[in-house]
């Protein structure tokens, strides 16, 4: 196996078992001490070396053994690939062979060919009449579309002038009329005007150039529509408002008198004089919306106050700091009157904070109300998550009879049958298109002692930022095995250990493990047991205490040991609790009631009519309630609870631990994101830009770029130091004073991170790190 094989399979346990306390070590393959490498590195290249010099040609046998070794490192012991490298690189080229007489080319001095008299019959003396070799012939490519040529058509059959010819044409002819000062004589040019050419017959229009003839009519190609160089003269139209042909835009610029464009204000400045005629006014082709008559109109475009000037002026006056300004024109006047009314119209907006000033924890306690907690779902991909919870929100009566059969009949027409029950918590289009959990899926249900929320976290690897965002929110976690044959081991090696170490190293401490699918294979206690030993001894080395971690055999699909106990007479061999039992047999969570606020948003919903700015996310420490000031930050604004929601019931306060919905006022959409987090602007949440944590090492970790995940907040950052290896056990440095420059996964190790963008985080946030889209370390802020 090479170091990359082994760097893929490496076994975390073992990686645990052989951890030798963090000391440490630089890796260079190339150095020519052999002891850096690896036994089975040192073997491979040993052998490599020996074979590759058997396959060198001899005009290759002063390549060096070292040469060999590096060759045989940058090809993974390839020994074909590094022989033919080394043989490019340093073998002697052959020297070039001698040309063949015929390949010779005779060198005839220039002089002897330029003197020669060129002579036709010479020249095509090997290629008789029409009997032009192959291999000697021109070969033409028609153009794939028309040529293009002036605007307004193709000549049909009668010669094509250029451009050039037909503008010199136009001019020659025009000096020609000049100079004639005959009023008398026909111009020919004028029949090009856009007048004749709209009342004419439209079809064809024949007009006679000094020396050629042009004829607009037939169209090879659609023309662009010349926009009307004098918009304020009227043009008849045609009848049915047919557009006119027209005639080539060079030409017809010759033949009619052009409105000059107006110069800019820039070429006025730099270039008028009193000789040129004034500028024409854009007034008198276009009436802009806000001049009327009465609007005095100045040949100086800046001579009157600009729209600011005059918004400005007005402010100022009304702030009462303007009095002394210059005269005022009678239609200033008029702006400063409107903008005054407009400022006098404006309604002071600032919400006003209708606190009923509860005692929130007062309120709780008299609540009686049930402990909440959060668990999220987590497993390998199809394992069977969401089948599992729509079986279980089924049999608790969540979901009803009709709602099933709806999903039964809509997934029986998708081809999908099997995934009714994963449709009550796939409710996206493609999750169900493509039977895989995309996003968390949040669903409620109660047992006597408890209300929980379930948090359906996607197995796909791709979206296990959505996972990490479920993950941050529960209090316990349910890991979803699939028992049947092959299934367990693949899962294994893919996001089941991934999971489970992610909800650790985040500060889960309880897990449920649900072995699903048992029904596969016909509720065999030994395939449970198996599994079971397997998970347990990963689940103790990932840092799960042996009391917090709980195995029952289930089925998902079927119902079997979910709200209900099985009924198989193969699946007797269990006698303990159902997966509701074990739920509701969980320790009430202690929850920071009395901590100062922080509610991490998770979602926001725009628009509504009552409430135009929501939020929903859960309460992870301290209280709120209505008419309470927030402060959103990283945005750093300021706004106010205009109204509070638990279960889509309006609530006076909410505390941690409960998932709410806040209507906003005093704030803009655009100062909220999913992931930022309110806080109450008494003890504000700080924004950071650098952080210290202690994690669990994934992957190996160096100074590197990584995406910092917090819940639903993601972030860009590097890891800048690598300060400690850490001793699992008391969390001491290990190690010495050295620095590691490299972590190896299954370390756990203090870490020094930089954000790119500041972001709202402290203390004991749990965060994790990914890095090309793999989980690379997870842990807590210190
Ligand atoms: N035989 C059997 N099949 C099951 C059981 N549970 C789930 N399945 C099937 O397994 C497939 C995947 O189920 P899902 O519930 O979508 O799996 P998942 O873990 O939620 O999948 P992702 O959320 O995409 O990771 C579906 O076809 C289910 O019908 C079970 O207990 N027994």
């Amino acid at each position: 196996m090479s170091r990359h094989q082994n760097l893929r399979n490496l076994d975390l346990d073992d990686e645990l078992d052989d951890f030798d306390g963090g000391e440490d070590y630089e890796y260079d393959g190339l150095g020519d001490g052999a002891e850096e490498l690896s036994e089975e590195d040192q073997e491979n290249m040993r052998v490599g070396t020996i074979a590759v010099r058997e396959e060198l040609p001899p005009q290759a046998s002063h390549v060096t053994d070292k040469q060999i070794r590096e060759a045989l490192w940058h090809y993974y012991y390839d020994i074909e690939k590094s022989v033919g490298y080394l043989v490019s690189t340093y073998a002697a080229k052959p020297k070039a062979q001698k040309k063949s007489k015929a390949q010779e080319v005779k060198k005839i001095p220039v002089d002897e060919i330029c003197s020669k008299p060129f002579s036709f019959a010479d020249f095509f003396k090997d290629t008789p009449w029409l009997n032009v070799p192959i291999e000697r012939q021109a070969i033409l490519i028609p153009p794939l579309c028309p040529k293009g040529g002036l605007l307004g058509g193709s000549s049909d059959g009668a010669p094509k002038i250029s451009k050039l010819q037909a503008l010199a044409a136009a001019r020659k002819k025009k000096a020609l009329e000049q100079k004639s000062s005959n009023t008398g004589i026909e111009q020919p040019m004028a029949s090009l005007s856009l007048d004749q050419s709209a009342s004419g017959s439209s079809s064809e229009k024949t007009t006679t150039g000094s020396s050629s003839t042009t004829t607009f009519g037939t169209r090879a190609f659609p023309i662009r529509k010349r926009k009307d160089s004098n918009p304020h003269e009227k043009v008849p139209k045609a009848p049915h408002d047919r557009e006119p042909d027209l005639p080539p835009a060079d030409v017809q610029m010759e033949m009619e008198p052009i409105d000059q464009a107006e110069p800019s204000a820039f070429a006025n400045t730099m270039f008028s004089n009193a000789s040129s005629p004034p500028p024409r006014r854009f007034e008198s082709f276009f009436t802009l919306p806000y001049m009327n008559a009465a609007t005095p109109t100045s040949t100086d475009p800046f001579a009157g106050p600009s729209p600011d000037d005059v918004v400005i002026a007005a402010q100022a006056k009304a702030a009462g700091k303007g009095g002394k300004g210059p005269p005022k024109t009678n239609g200033q006047k008029k702006v400063d009157q409107i903008a005054n009314g407009v400022e006098a119209l404006k309604v002071d907006d600032t919400p006003k904070a209708t606190s009923k000033n509860l005692d929130v924890l007062a309120e709780f306690k008299k609540s009686k109300s049930k402990n909440a907690a959060n668990f999220v779902v987590i497993g390998h991909v199809d394992a069977g998550k969401s089948t599992l919870m729509g079986r279980l929100l089924y049999d608790l009566k969540v979901v009803d009879q009709r709602t099933i059969d709806r999903y039964r009949k809509e997934a029986e027409s998708m081809g999908k049958s099997s995934f009714a029950l994963a449709w009550v918590l796939d409710q996206g289009f493609e999750e169900r298109s493509r039977g895989v959990t995309i996003d968390i899926a949040m669903n409620k249900f109660e047992t006597e002692k408890t209300s929980f929320t379930i948090l359906d976290a996607p197995g796909h690897r791709d979206f296990i930022p959505n996972m990490i965002a479920g993950a941050a929110q529960a209090d316990f976690a349910v890991l979803v095995i699939d028992a049947s044959t092959g299934s367990f081991e693949s899962g294994l090696k893919g996001q089941t250990k991934e999971h489970a170490l992610l909800v650790r190293s985040m500060g889960v401490q309880r897990i449920i493990i649900v072995v699903n699918k048992l029904d596969t294979v016909n509720w065999s206690e030994e395939r449970f047991m198996e599994i079971q030993h397997q998970v347990s001894s990963f689940l103790t080395t990932a840092g799960f205490q042996a009391k917090n971690i709980a195995f029952i055999p289930c089925s998902g699909l079927l119902g079997d040991n979910i709200a209900r106990r099985s009924t198989e007479a193969a699946a007797s061999w269990y006698t303990g609790p159902t997966l509701i039992e074990e739920l509701d047999n969980s320790e009430p969570i202690a929850r920071a009631l009395d901590k100062p606020l922080r509610l991490t948003i998770g979602d926001i919903f725009r628009g509504g009519v009552q409430n135009p700015l929501s939020i929903s996310g859960r309460i992870e420490a301290g209280s709120l309630q209505t008419g309470d000031a927030l402060l959103a930050q990283p945005a750093g604004q300021k706004c106010f609870i205009k109204g509070l929601e638990i279960d889509s019931e309006p609530v006076d306060w909410a505390i941690a631990g409960q998932n709410v919905t806040v209507h906003l006022s005093g704030i803009e959409e655009q100062y909220l994101k999913i992931g930022d987090v309110l806080s109450s602007p008494s003890s504000p949440i700080q924004n950071i830009k650098q952080f210290t944590a202690k994690v669990l090492a994934f992957e190996f970790l160096t100074p590197m770029q990584v995406d910092v995940h917090r819940g639903r907040l993601h972030a860009p950052g590097t890891i800048k130091e690598i300060v400690a290896v850490l001793d699992k056990g008391t969390g001491t440095a290990v190690g010495g004073k050295k620095k590691p420059r490299i972590v190896k996964p299954g370390q756990v190790v203090r870490v020094v991170v930089e954000l790119d963008v500041v972001v709202p985080l402290e203390a004991p946030a749990r965060v994790v790190l990914r890095s090309n889209g793999e989980t690379v370390a997870a842990g807590l802020l210190e």
